[in-house]
């Protein structure tokens, strides 16, 4: 390997991708080092499959490059894909072969020599907890051992770098806590990791930076820490109102002392507030001497979800 400490092992710079008129990917440029996992992190439509499938080598970019352990997509396809695994969003399972027989096939097109292709199958469907299950065929699967499946069969070649592209969707609980287990120890054994959803909890959990774009740009990027400072405030409190409010109450609301902030869509506001105490005490004693009741009220503190909303003014989940 050629690639140090120092140097990631994957670097996309100012990747681009358009498809007729619409431009999918702009400009997205991405490292990622040996052991990390970085999270990607965007609404639908963000750009994020565009961005996996040419990382994956699937669809050529309109623009940027692209490098693995400095191999460049552009100049060794091969060489490129035999360091890259790539786990779907759409399950690529034959429902009537055996699990095994689907790892095995994943061998096959990554030219594994025929020896080593059985016990390497059966290595890698231990990683994901399929072991006992090797003979029986993922028609008889849930959905997570599906996706545990799909995982197995990106990790027959022994790849440096694994993408994986929303792997919960469709996943129970239970199962999707197999998953993270499953990628927090390829993670220890020093794999690099590209993961791709839209749950901030996941990117909470499992990336050590995250990128979150939105209509292909890249709106942060950074450590959780380090996206939790550009928040205009540590609180929120969300309410519900009866009806909306008029302009002259949202400036008053706005001008009370502890409100960092206010969105505002239809009749549901959201405040960051430097104290939920004082500020919600204060926020709740304007509304009512304005003669506007709360219908629902909550509160927490901000996480990834408000970062993405004071940066693009929109929910991640629109
Ligand atoms: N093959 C395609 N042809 C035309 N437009 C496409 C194609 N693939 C994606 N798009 C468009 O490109 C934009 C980005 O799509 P992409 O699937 O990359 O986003 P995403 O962030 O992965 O979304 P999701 O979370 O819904 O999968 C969207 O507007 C989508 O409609």
């Amino acid at each position: 390997m050629n690639t140090t400490a120092s140097s990631p092992l994957l670097q996309a710079d100012f990747l681009r991708k358009r498809y007729g008129e619409r431009e999918a990917v702009r400009g997205i440029s991405l490292q990622v080092s040996a052991g990390e996992v970085l999270g990607l992190l965007g609404p639908n439509g963000a750009g994020k499959s565009s961005t996996i499938a040419m990382l994956a080598g699937l669809s050529r970019p309109d623009g940027g490059s692209v490098t693995v352990g400095g191999t460049a997509l552009a100049q060794d396809e091969f060489g490129y894909k035999r360091r890259i695994g790539l786990v779907p969003q759409e399950l690529a399972l034959f429902e009537d072969l055996p699990a095994l027989a689907n790892v095995e096939l994943f061998g096959a097109l990554y030219e594994l020599p025929a020896a080593q292709v059985r016990a390497r199958a059966m290595e890698v469907l231990a990683q994901v907890g399929l072991a006992d299950r090797a003979q029986d065929k993922p028609a008889s699967f849930s959905g997570g051992m599906k996706r545990r499946l799909n995982i197995a069969c990106a990790l027959i070649h022994g790849p440096e770098l694994l993408l994986l592209d929303e792997p919960t969707a469709g996943v129970d609980p239970q199962s999707r806590n197999a998953i993270f287990e499953q990628l927090e120890a390829l993670k220890r054994a020093g794999m690099a990791l590209v993961y791709t959803t839209h749950y901030m909890e996941e990117v909470e959990r499992l990336a050590d930076r995250m990128l979150i774009i939105d209509h292909g740009q890249q709106v942060a990027h950074g450590s959780l820490a380090e996206l939790y400072r550009l928040l205009p405030a540590a609180e929120t409190l969300s309410l519900e109102l009866e009806r909306e409010i008029d302009s002259n109450l949202d400036a008053t609301l706005r001008a009370l002392p502890g409100v960092q902030q206010l969105q505002r869509r239809g009749s549901q506001l959201q405040f960051g507030l430097s104290d939920l105490g004082r500020g919600s005490a204060a926020v709740l004693g304007a509304l009512a001497a304005a003669g506007v009741a709360p219908r629902h009220i909550s509160s927490g503190r901000a996480n990834l979800e408000d970062v993405f909303l004071s940066l693009t003014g929109r929910q991640l989940r629109d």
